[in-house]
């Protein structure tokens, strides 16, 4: 096909995506000038915690699925089979733990970062930490967020690179900053309907076009892309169900359960209840979007396995390649490639936004209002408008480092997510299951988790060279076998791989889990060391009674032993009979339903100090 055919927009396209962009901005204004007008950092941040499930569902969504998995997705199916699938599989555990575990400690504690959860648990320098390692995560991931849509577009449509990079950059930031978390999640609900639309409009044409579902069954079957369950033990197989649907979890857990993206959007829901639900109501939704994706990747193969595009595709990378497919595809249906741009732009903003409003979020409340007690709240509103603005001119500068990167996509952010996530994803676990983990193990545990997730992910980008496998085979029939013997060929030449190497060639799928181990292990080790926390020593209500519920079987008195058997219920109990940890202490009882609405009331001492400062 014509090179400057993939360039060609009708006009439909341009105004399909110029309603994207000005119903985002239209979502921005209407939150900046009805409601509370954004005058305070409770509306601004924190949604004035009056939202209902069914919008904090689609937004909880939208934070962590952008144009990396629209695009980076169909390219792993394509090249690789549907193994990736199965991270279907984690779904489950990956969110009914955030729903039933992390949720209720957090929601109950009234907090607007969850890294003040680290300094009631522990002390301020671990709040510091996490927040640290939070803003390194999430500026690095913005990076990969706004580059992949404009990088891909750019190989295949010509579309100027660093001019979509800054639109996207700068309508996210002006919606953001005008509109606050309210904008935010109601631009995401628009935009993962959006998201979804432009990827069925895709597969819909993309069927019908190579000639029908058994027509694409067979070509995919043939070419050996569905793939069965693999069940191998290897840790260094880069996707098996074990790296997949048990590595899954634990990335799950990093995003779902202790990100503050996603704890913001639990935390602005109405009642606790309202939080678990939406977490509930993102299982269909997830499971829908890596559907779509993975069947986007299944039509691309069975159409390029027809005949032989190896000197169409030859020049691109596999990311770029989705993108000459969908352009392909949507040849000469006025609309639709407008609408698919739109899809990525949707995925990609609400992405950005979720991120600068978070970084803003954890930047005021963790770095400046603490040591600023006395800042008036109009001055805290500004100064958080502000914050949300600059971070929106560093993931431009982000995207610039990605740039020089050059890995899969997809490979890139999930790997950002299990080396940095991972060990914060351990912090909380620390504080939230170990009773007797104190402030130095913490410290520990997240420097050490941090060095080692370091020192394995650079070491495999070093040595990923040897390690790749061959590109996929350009059609099915004939090719395939030239496509096994080259696997067979580099499985065998490649040698396994011994000492430090096989250590670097951990599947990135396991970076999460292993990474949250390493910090709960040093960080027992080192309080075990320096003197473990004493059970009245813990903030009430900051620990999960995890151990207490798993050893149920053993007798009570063991059990009180081992400090793991106070429910969260009675520790928030505790919070207002123990006079030195609470202030307006009134000494009365209070049932589990009363709980909801008074929490407030049981809050420890800091945060009687920060609600009354707001
Ligand atoms: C984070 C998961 C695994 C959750 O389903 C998925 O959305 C995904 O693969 N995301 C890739 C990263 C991104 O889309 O930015
Ligand atoms: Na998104």
């Amino acid at each position: 096909m014509d090179r400057s055919d993939l360039k060609h927009f009708e006009v439909a396209d341009y105004v399909i995506f110029a309603v994207l962009l000005a119903a985002s901005m239209g979502i921005g204004l209407y939150y900046a000038l009805s409601g509370g007008r954004q005058r305070t950092t409770q509306e601004f941040l924190m949604a004035d915690r009056s939202m209902r499930s069914l919008p904090v569902s689609l937004s909880l969504i939208a934070s962590f699925q952008s144009a990396v998995a629209i695009i980076g997705v169909p390219a792993e199916i394509y090249a690789h089979g549907t193994q990736y699938w199965f991270i279907g599989c984690a779904y489950i555990l990956g969110l009914l733990i955030p729903a039933h575990v992390f949720i209720p400690v957090l929601y109950r504690l009234r907090i607007s970062s969850a890294y003040q959860y680290l300094e009631l648990r522990f002390s301020k320098a671990v709040r510091i930490c996490g927040t640290l390692t939070f803003i390194f995560q999430m500026v690095v991931y913005m990076g990969v967020c706004v580059y992949t849509p404009a990088f891909a577009l750019n190989a295949v449509t010509g579309f100027e690179l660093w001019g979509t990079v800054l639109a996207t950059g700068l309508v996210c930031t002006v919606y953001t900053t005008m509109g606050g978390l309210k904008a935010v999640i109601w631009t995401d609900v628009f935009q993962t309907v959006v998201m979804f639309a432009g990827q069925l409009a895709v597969i819909v044409v993309g069927v019908q076009r190579t000639g029908g579902v058994s027509v694409v069954w067979k070509n995919v079957w043939e070419g050996d892309r569905i793939s069965g369950l693999n069940l191998n033990p290897d840790p260094t197989e880069r996707h098996t169900f074990w790296t997949l649907g048990v590595g899954g979890v634990f990335l799950m857990l990093s995003l779902y359960g202790v990100n503050q993206a996603q704890v913001q959007r639990y935390l602005s829901a109405r009642t606790e209840k309202e939080a678990i639900r939406s977490c509930y109501m993102v299982f269909p939704s997830l499971q829908l979007a890596l559907a779509l994706s993975c069947v986007m990747g299944l039509v691309m193969y069975a159409w390029y396995c027809r005949e032989d595009h190896s000197a169409e595709l030859g020049s691109f990378s596999s990311d770029a390649m989705v993108i000459y497919f969908v352009m392909t595809m949507l040849q000469g249906m006025p609309g639709l490639r407008g609408l698919f741009v739109a899809c990525l732009f949707s995925a990609a903003l609400s992405t950005i936004s979720s991120a600068f409003n978070s970084l803003a979020t954890v930047t005021m409340e963790d770095l400046i209002k603490p040591y600023f007690p006395t800042m008036t709240e109009a001055r805290a509103t500004l100064l958080s408008k502000a914050l949300a603005s600059s971070y929106g001119l560093l993931c431009l500068a982000m995207a610039y480092l990605t740039h020089l990167m050059g890995d899969s996509v997809l490979q890139v952010a999930l790997k950002i997510f299990g080396m940095v996530g991972g060990p914060i994803l351990g912090l909380f676990c620390l504080g939230m299951f170990f009773p007797w983990a104190n402030s130095i193990g913490a410290v520990s545990g997240l420097g050490a988790g941090l060095a080692v997730s370091l020192w394995i992910g650079i070491g495999s980008i070093v040595t990923r060279k040897s390690s790749m496998r061959p590109p996929p085979p350009p059609h099915c029939h004939a090719a395939n076998m030239t496509f096994v013997i080259q696997t067979a060929l580099s499985n065998s030449t490649l040698s396994r791989p011994s000492g430090l190497r096989r250590f670097y060639s951990l599947s990135y799928m396991w970076y999460s889990a292993f990474n949250c181990f390493t910090v709960i292990l040093i960080g027992l080790i080192i309080s075990f060391l320096t003197g473990p926390m004493k059970e009245e020593d813990v903030t009430p209500g900051t620990i999960y009674p995890l151990l207490g519920k798993l050893l149920c079987f053993l007798p009570e008195r063991l059990k009180k032993k081992l400090c793991c058997v106070t429910p969260l219920g009675q520790t928030l109990a505790a919070a207002q009979r123990s006079p030195q940890q609470h202030k307006d202490s009134n000494g009365q009882a209070f049932t589990e339903q009363e709980e909801e609405e008074e929490t407030e009331r049981f809050l420890p001492a800091p945060f009687v100090e920060y609600e009354t400062a707001v």
